[in-house]
C-alpha cells in the first residue's frame, strides 16, 4: 500500500498540486488524469523518489519513505518498485533475456512473462531490432519478472494498438491482484476506466471509476 500525507509540490512560483491525500491500498489501481504539463509524472516521480516533494511525506506499507537518505531511496526502488516509462528504459544493445535478467534469473518466471506479453520464445532476440510497441512489451515483461509490491507506469499504452494497449492494462491489473499497488498515469479513457479510482492532479478530485 502506498499512501501521501499533504504532498505538495512547487517548482518555484507555481504549485503543480497541494495537500495531496491519496491512498492506494495492495490490489487496487489508481489512474492519474489531467492535463498535459499538470504534473502527473512529477507526482509519480515523487511516488518512486525519483524527484522530491516541497513538502508532504509518503508512506509505504508503513514506512514514510520519503525521510529515507539516498542508500535508503535506492534499497526501496530496487526492492518494491516497477516503473514503466515512457522510454521504456531497456538496455538497447543487449537481448530480451538479458534485460530480463536484471530483474530477477528465474526462466521459468522470463518464459511465463514473455507468453503474456505476446514475445515468446524471442529470448535471444536484441531490443534494439525491435519495435517500439515490441519494446514497451518487453518493459511490461521485465516487470513481471520483478514482482513489486508498487508499480508506476506513465502512459504505459502510449506506443500500442487496440489490443497490445488492453494487454498491458489486463497485466497490470493482474499483478495488482498478485500483490502490488498500480499507479498510472494516462490521457487514454478506457485506461482510465479500467482503474479502481481516479485522481485528477489539475483539480484534485478523486472519483471513483465508472
Ligand atoms: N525540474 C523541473 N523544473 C521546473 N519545472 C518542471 C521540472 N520538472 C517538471 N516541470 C514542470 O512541471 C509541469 C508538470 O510536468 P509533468 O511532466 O509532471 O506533467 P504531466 O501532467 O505528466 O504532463 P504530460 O501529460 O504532458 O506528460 C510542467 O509544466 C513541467 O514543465
Amino acid at each position: 500500500m502506498i499512501r501521501t500525507l499533504q504532498l505538495t509540490k512547487s517548482f518555484g512560483e507555481r504549485t503543480l498540486w497541494q495537500d495531496v491525500d491519496l491512498t492506494v491500498p495492495t490490489g487496487e489501481m489508481l489512474a492519474l488524469v489531467g492535463p498535459s504539463g499538470s504534473g502527473k509524472t512529477t507526482l509519480l516521480n515523487c511516488l518512486g523518489l525519483l524527484e522530491k516533494p516541497s513538502s508532504g511525506d509518503i508512506l509505504h506499507d508503513g514506512t514514510r519513505i520519503t525521510r529515507l537518505g539516498a542508500g535508503g531511496r535506492r534499497r526501496f526502488r530496487r526492492a518494491h518498485l516497477g516503473y514503466l516509462f515512457q522510454n521504456y528504459a531497456l538496455m538497447e544493445n543487449a537481448t530480451i533475456r538479458e534485460n530480463l535478467d536484471v530483474a530477477g534469473r528465474d526462466r521459468k518466471l522470463h518464459a511465463r512473462a514473455l507468453e503474456r506479453v505476446g514475445l515468446a520464445g524471442r529470448e535471444k532476440e536484441k531490443v534494439h531490432r525491435m519495435s517500439g510497441g515490441e519494446q514497451q512489451r518487453i518493459a511490461l515483461a521485465r516487470l513481471m519478472v520483478k514482482r513489486p509490491s508498487l508499480v508506476l507506469a506513465d502512459e504505459p499504452t502510449g506506443a500500442l494498438d487496440e489490443d497490445n494497449g488492453r494487454m498491458v492494462v489486463d497485466t497490470l491489473r493482474e499483478m495488482a491482484r498478485e500483490g502490488c499497488a498500480v499507479v498510472i498515469a494516462t490521457h487514454n479513457d478506457d485506461v482510465r476506466d479500467s482503474c479502481d479510482a481516479v485522481f485528477d492532479v489539475s483539480t484534485q478530485r478523486l472519483t471513483a471509476a465508472v
